[in-house]
């Protein structure tokens, strides 16, 4: 396929508003695909990777507007980049309104150009872009940007800038790809007709729903899977729903973690005969894979690759199991008497690229795993907790303290003692879960509950900045912070702000900040700069008030830095759903 011709495709979608247009024109474009089916399925979400691999193309802001300064020839900078895009407010619009000389016209989609961009070229070119490393390597990823720009018409170019950003912008969510897939290659076109036809009698809308429902259901737990959307459109094109069965969990690959609510014990009680009680360990959270020759490696919750700066963690696995095994816990620090060091211990240790052999004497780490996902060949996603737990202690050695201690409990006086027990050692808090509930990956249900009595504080996104004054100026000294919005569909593409902060932040952190950040300005205007949404800040504060100030009607009464959320991407901040949550309950 053509790029002009994803383009064309991708600027219909985004003029659609409806969910069942967007898929039935994306399942359209999926079937229209050919061999491209994998790339594209990526593409319509911003991704060149499966979601699974870590690998970024590592392309800031900065270096996309110095690649579309270039593209648009000796007249322009990078600034006057900047200023095109403090009038358009967004980067695909801006590309869009340059002339680079791309040069088909028809031959888009005839395919004659002589230098006409095709999907699949695109894809290879990110990828080796994504490849360079080292010194010189942002300047090969500007010329290769620079090239690639110069080759696209306008609306090439619109999703060029995009896709490189991570930021498609079209409505299409993890949801609707699932459902498109399902729809372009497992439900019947008239199934199709008769949900979205207004004129269809209701049962047999009803039948169409079940068939449709059913489908997507088997793409879903697929997906879940292998977190590999590209993988399960081909798979569900060239062998339909029994090649879907067969996707297996596989050892490397990482699965997107279960997530708790807020809850109590006697909500758990409510809901469960017996509850699974487990000390809450206030670390970071941590998936172990151990393939068949004994390879070990460690993913954060984004699915991020931290095996490296982990190496004890390694070390301990390889020395304790034998079997492939997919594990699922949490990394925590430790001082020399065993006791549990607070959170902020560990992420000085979590993602760590630089002096690994140096932090591992200054902060230990030890493993605390609470899940076994997959076991010497068992998929074990659908067991019950309980019985992956036994497998847990079967694979990591039953005494061994790296696997928690889950008592069964019926009785709300004695889930308060071992409360009680957590905290005094130095705990988090605990969680409550239901002892016959599957292991449901990305979902944050009703199966476990998270008991902290610690008082809350907020994940929240850096959306912009402001630089400071005086010795400070090279700084970055006042943070704005946003909510993420999520919307129906679950999108979450989003942000509305909340409030600025400026308080607890030392000296030294004002230059990591800075130099965390600063990439990732997107335009600056005398002190403002806007941001990149991309980097989690985890605030404490007094009071959510309402208030005009900031869009989200929130505001937050004296807001404190804690820490940078380093295991967290704007994709996982909080909600403006839970800020208003909080705030009801304060
Ligand atoms: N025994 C345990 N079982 C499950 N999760 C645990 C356990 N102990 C600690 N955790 C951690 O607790 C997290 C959930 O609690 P918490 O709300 O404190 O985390 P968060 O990262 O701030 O928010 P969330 O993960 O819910 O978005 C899990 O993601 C996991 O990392």
């Amino acid at each position: 396929m053509q790029f002009a011709e994803f383009a064309t495709r991708a600027a219909e979608i985004e003029t659609e508003s409806a969910d069942l247009a967007v898929v039935s024109l994306l399942s359209d474009l999926f079937r229209d695909s050919g061999d491209d089916l994998s790339t594209v399925a990526r593409f319509v979400q911003g991704r060149v990777f499966p979601a699974w691999d870590s690998t970024t193309l590592d392309i800031g802001p900065r270096l996309c507007h110095e690649a579309i300064a270039r593209a648009a020839g000796p007249n322009v900078s990078a600034d006057d980049v900047e200023d095109r895009l403090a009038d358009l407010g967004e980067i695909g619009a801006v590309a869009a309104s340059y002339d680079f000389g791309g040069q088909r016209g028809l031959a888009a989609f005839g395919g004659g150009g002589q230098d006409t961009l095709t999907v699949a070229e695109l894809d290879s070119e990110l990828r080796a872009l994504a490849a360079a490393s080292g010194s010189g390597s942002e300047d090969t990823k500007l010329k290769t940007l620079y090239g690639l720009f110069n080759r696209t018409e306008p609306d090439e170019a619109r999703f060029l800038a995009r896709l490189v950003l991570s930021e498609m912008r079209i409505g299409v969510g993890e949801g609707s790809v699932r459902d498109a897939i399902a729809e372009a290659f497992l439900v019947a076109p008239e199934d199709a007709v008769a949900i979205r036809d207004d004129d269809t009698d209701s049962e047999t809308e009803a039948a169409a729903r079940e068939r449709r429902d059913g489908a997507i259901a088997s793409v879903a737990r697929a997906l879940q899977v292998s977190n590999d959307y590209g993988m399960v459109a081909e798979i569900t094109r060239n062998e339909g729903e029994a090649g879907l069965d067969e996707v297996r969990l596989e050892v490397g690959r990482p699965v997107q973690a279960m997530l708790a609510q807020a809850g109590t014990a006697a909500d758990a009680l409510e809901e469960w005969d017996a509850v699974a009680v487990e000390t809450k360990f206030d670390g970071a959270r941590v998936q172990v894979h151990h393939d068949e020759s004994g390879n070990v490696s460690l993913f954060s919750r984004n699915m991020e690759d931290v095996t490296d700066p982990l190496p004890e963690v390694v070390e301990f696995v390889e020395e304790t199991v034998d079997d492939p095994v997919i594990l699922d816990g949490e990394v925590v620090a430790m001082d020399d008497d065993g006791e549990p060091l607070p959170f902020q211990e560990i992420l000085r240790r979590f993602r760590r690229k630089h002096d690994v052999g140096r932090m591992r004497e200054e902060v230990r780490v030890e493993l605390r795993a609470f899940d076994c996902l997959h076991a010497a060949g068992d998929d074990l996603l659908t067991e019950p907790l309980t019985t992956r737990h036994d497998r847990l202690a079967t694979v990591l050695g039953p005494e061994s303290d790296a696997v928690s201690d889950l008592l069964l409990s019926e009785d709300a006086d004695e889930i308060a003692a071992y409360e009680t027990e957590a905290l005094d050692t130095g705990h988090e808090g605990i969680m409550l879960k239901n002892p016959d509930a599957p292991y449901s990956p990305g979902d944050r249900g009703k199966n476990w509950l998270k008991r902290k009595p610690d008082v809350e504080t907020l994940d929240l996104v850096v959306t912009g900045a402001e630089w400071g004054e005086g010795r400070r100026a090279k700084f970055l000294g006042t943070f704005l912070l946003s909510a993420r919005v999520d919307s129906e569909t679950g999108d979450g593409d989003g942000f509305e702000t909340i409030g600025k902060v400026a308080t607890g932040i030392t000296d030294e952190q004002l230059v990591e900040l800075t130099d965390l950040l600063e990439p990732e300005i997107e335009q600056e205007s005398g002190k403002d700069v806007d941001i990149r949404p991309s980097v989690v800040f985890e605030v404490g504060y007094e009071e959510i008030q309402q208030s005009p100030t900031y869009s989200s009607g929130y505001a937050l009464r004296f807001p404190r830095f804690v820490t940078v959320r380093e295991d967290k991407t704007a994709e996982t901040a909080d909600t403006l759903e839970r800020v208003e949550r909080l705030a009801e309950s304060q």
